[in-house]
């Protein structure tokens, strides 16, 4: 489903809930790091950090915002005066002031009221904005909102001088189509911006994103590989890929040298990406069965869904239990050596029956010694 180009503003928070993951922590050289690469693809928006933190995460904050890279900095406050007074001075001009939207939330961790919380708005995002700062509201847990309630909350927020509000589905709870409705109901409330935060809980983070910026979000927010609480966030590639392939949105965000900052943040956050992460994993762009070997080498769109070159990658052909003598024929031109189908055909039992008794045999060297021992 295409539709007519619209542009969507990534809003890319692996520096804030990507390093909230369960144990991870990045250092300064590595948030820099990350930092200049995201902004080197054409990542518009970067948030950064959470000033409330301490003296440690600000000097890290600074020194990222000293780096004068081209996109826009966010920090991620609580919404409160002291946290607020905080991230003022850092050198970063925007800032998420997050405020929670469900009763549950409202009830059962702040202990206040709906009234405290739309005063709260109407106070803090002022203040912010008299000092100067670009003001997203974050309606945290806006998924199990009252949705008139967050109409409220929106109303509150563009009265006091927000820009922005971010939608939160902070427990992953939610599914496309009704991130639809709730985009479509908070779209025709308010002139902001809308932001979508997703959580990938359910497998969903990047389906939901995507429901959103085509029911009229205009920002995202994502982590490189998915880093982030729990599950995860929206992926980065995932979400810039969908967005084009799946509905013509621009980004802006150019993919091709993104398996260098993949590795960067996998090796930083101690993770290892799994071999069918899509995308991102080993195995994704691999191709083993004859069939499709066949049909790519006779054009790759018989069996290509997302172009690798897209996110700096090529497929593999590899021979393994599924091959057939196409694959094998290829796999000895590789090696510099013509043999015809009939050859081929002769020599997959013998391939077989190799790759039988070394699982994962096809990427490595015994097999190609092998091939040349037959
Ligand atoms: C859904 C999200 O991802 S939200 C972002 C979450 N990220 C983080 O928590 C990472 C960084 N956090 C921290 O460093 C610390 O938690 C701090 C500095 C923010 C606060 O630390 P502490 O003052 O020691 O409080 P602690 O973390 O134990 O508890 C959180 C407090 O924040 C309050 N709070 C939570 N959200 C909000 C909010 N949006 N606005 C105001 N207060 C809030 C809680 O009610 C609780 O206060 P209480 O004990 O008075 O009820
Ligand atoms: O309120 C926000 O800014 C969103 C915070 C967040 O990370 C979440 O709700 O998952």
């Amino acid at each position: 489903m295409k539709s007519n180009s619209r542009t969507i503003i990534i809003d890319d928070t692996t520096l804030r809930d990507g390093e909230q993951s369960a144990g991870v922590v990045f250092s300064l050289a590595e948030k820099l790091a990350i930092a200049e690469q995201l902004s080197a693809l054409g990542v518009p928006e970067l948030e950064i950090g959470i000033p409330a933190m301490g003296a440690q995460e600000r000097d890290e904050i600074k020194a990222i915002a000293a780096l004068k890279l081209p996109s826009n900095l966010l920090v991620w406050s609580r919404m409160r005066d002291d946290d607020l007074q905080h991230s003022l001075g850092l050198g970063v001009t925007s800032i998420d002031l997050s405020i929670s939207a469900s009763d549950q939330h409202i009830q059962h961790k702040l202990k206040q009221s709906r009234a405290w919380v739309l005063a709260t708005i109407e106070r803090c995002v002022k203040t912010a904005v008299d000092a100067g700062m670009r003001v997203c509201v974050g309606a945290e847990d806006a998924s199990r909102a009252d949705s008139d309630f967050l109409t409220q909350m929106a109303e509150a927020a563009q009265a006091a001088g927000a820009c922005r509000i971010r939608f939160a589905d902070t427990v992953g709870i939610m599914e496309p189509f009704g991130v639809f409705e709730a985009i479509r109901k908070l779209r025709a409330v308010t002139d902001m911006d809308i932001e979508m935060h997703a959580h990938d809980d359910l497998g969903l983070a990047t389906a939901n994103t995507l429901a959103a910026a085509f029911a009229g979000a205009t920002h995202v927010n994502t982590t490189v590989n998915g880093l982030g609480e729990r599950a995860g966030n929206a992926a980065l590639e995932e979400v810039v890929v969908g967005l084009k392939q799946l509905y013509g949105f621009e980004t802006g965000v150019d993919l091709r040298n993104f398996p260098a900052l993949s590795r960067q943040v996998a090796t930083a956050s101690g993770d290892t990406i799994g071999s069918r992460k899509s995308l991102i994993g080993r195995d994704v762009f691999s191709h083993e069965a004859g069939i499709h070997v066949d049909g790519l080498l006779k054009d790759p769109n018989n069996y290509q869904g997302v172009d690798p070159a897209l996110v700096g990658r090529s497929h593999q052909l590899v021979l393994g239990k599924h091959s057939g003598s196409q694959g094998v024929v290829h796999a000895y031109k590789q090696l510099g050596i013509q043999i015809n189908r009939w050859q081929a055909g002769r020599l997959l039992p013998l391939i077989r029956e190799f790759v039988s008794l070394h699982k994962r045999a096809p990427q490595s060297t015994d097999l190609n010694q092998f091939l040349h021992s037959l």
